[in-house]
Formats: C-alpha cells, sequence, structure tokens
C-alpha cells in the first residue's frame, strides 16, 4: 500500500488488559445507538468487532447497496467510517476509551456492493495519551488489501468528554 505515515519510533509497547475480552469473542458495544456499532439504529454499519490475539481486532462488513457512492461500489465515507469504528475499538483491549484525533485512508482498489469487506487492526503502541492503530482491509484475499489506514486515537475521560453533549445523545 502507499501511505506517507510513519508512526513515532519511540512508540511504548502496551499489553493487554486483564479483563479484555478472549481472543474470538465479541469487543462489547460502547453504546446501542452508535453508527458504527450500535444493534439499535436502523441505518448503521452494524459492526461486530472481534478481539483476536495480543492488540489485534478483526471485523466483516457486508457492502449494502445503501452504501454506494460511485456506481456500483462503496463510498470512501462509509469506508473510512467503518475503519474508524475497527480501530477506535480496539483501544478495549487496553483498558482504554479512546476517540479519533487523526485517520487517514489509502483506497487501493474499487469495492463492489455485494461483497463482504474484512478487516484487521493492530494497536502499534502508545505515546502519552495517543494511541497508535494500523488497519488493512480486503475482500477475500489477505494478500491483496483494498484499504489501507493509519490512526491516531487520544485517551479520554468518558464522562469529562462527552458531558457537555450527554443530554442532546439519541435514545431509540
Ligand atoms: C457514551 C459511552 C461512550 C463510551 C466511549 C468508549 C469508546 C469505546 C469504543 C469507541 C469506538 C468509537 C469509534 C469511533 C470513534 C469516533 O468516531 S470519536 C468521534 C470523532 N472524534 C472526536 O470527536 C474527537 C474531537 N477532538 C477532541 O475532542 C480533542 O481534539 C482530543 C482528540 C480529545 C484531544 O484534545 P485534548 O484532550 O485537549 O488533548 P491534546 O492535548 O490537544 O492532545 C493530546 C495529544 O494528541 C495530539 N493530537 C491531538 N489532535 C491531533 C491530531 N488531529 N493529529 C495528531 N495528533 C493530535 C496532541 O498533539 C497531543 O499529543 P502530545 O502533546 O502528547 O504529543
Amino acid at each position: 500500500m502507499k501511505h506517507a505515515f510513519v508512526p513515532p519510533a519511540d512508540l511504548e509497547p502496551l499489553q493487554r488488559h486483564p479483563k479484555a475480552a478472549a481472543p474470538g469473542h465479541h469487543i462489547d458495544l460502547h453504546h446501542s445507538t452508535c453508527f458504527g456499532c450500535g444493534d439499535d439504529v436502523p441505518l448503521g454499519l452494524h459492526l461486530k468487532v472481534i478481539a483476536g490475539d495480543g492488540l489485534t481486532v478483526s471485523a466483516d462488513m457486508p457492502v449494502a447497496s445503501w452504501m454506494q457512492g460511485g456506481p456500483g461500489v462503496i463510498h470512501g465515507g462509509v469506508l473510512s467510517a467503518a475503519f474508524d469504528e475497527v480501530m477506535g475499538t480496539s483501544p478495549l483491549l487496553i483498558g482504554s476509551a479512546v476517540v479519533t484525533a487523526h485517520l487517514e485512508i489509502d483506497f487501493a482498489e474499487p469495492i463492489p456492493l455485494g461483497s463482504t469487506l474484512h478487516f484487521d487492526a493492530r494497536i502499534l503502541g502508545r505515546q502519552r495519551r495517543k494511541v497508535y492503530i494500523a488497519s488493512v482491509a480486503h475482500i477475500g484475499d489477505p494478500e491483496r488489501p483494498v484499504a489501507s489506514a493509519h490512526s491516531i486515537f487520544v485517551t479520554i475521560d468518558v464522562k469529562e468528554h462527552f458531558a457537555e453533549h450527554y443530554d442532546k445523545r439519541v435514545i431509540l
């Protein structure tokens, strides 16, 4: 993949949290009306992120017709949202809640409607509150990624971070 993102060389390695979801298990939803993972939203990605070994996660996403951008292919923004969700969920493996600070995507091939995207993501390490994460997606051949992503997520205190907006949350 062609990309310019270079993580810092001095990233602090991270350990899996003792209470993290076991490999092969679904990482719990962060809330049921989230566009990325919520079960209760009629139109959402409904992603189920699965814990892998070490600091890895994975997810599958059928590319539905409502995700169309160019004719017959996925919209780049929908793909970006899926990467955001998969990568943003992974720090729960280290017991941290995060928000996206920086997200960059390389789109390598058009992704047809009707295909199933498989995402793999890996936490690379931490620098202070910044958690660096990389992800790739393929549609059948792991040796042939159709897109990849790099991101910086920043750890937050959930209550403090959402305090100002919590009253405006949507409950279905
Ligand atoms: C209700 C229940 C909820 C439960 C929750 C649990 C979550 C579990 C699952 C989540 C799954 C979600 C998956 C989707 C995730 C989203 O989509 S989150 C939504 C989109 N993102 C946002 O809304 C974030 C908006 N931005 C912000 O709120 C603030 O800018 C931030 C990111 C919190 C940082 O602000 P801050 O706390 O004041 O910290 P600050 O000192 O500015 O930055 C900290 C470090 O990050 C760096 N940094 C900040 N911004 C950037 C940037 N853009 N680029 C590079 N570095 C940056 C700073 O340089 C600094 O680095 P160092 O100085 O340590 O080197």
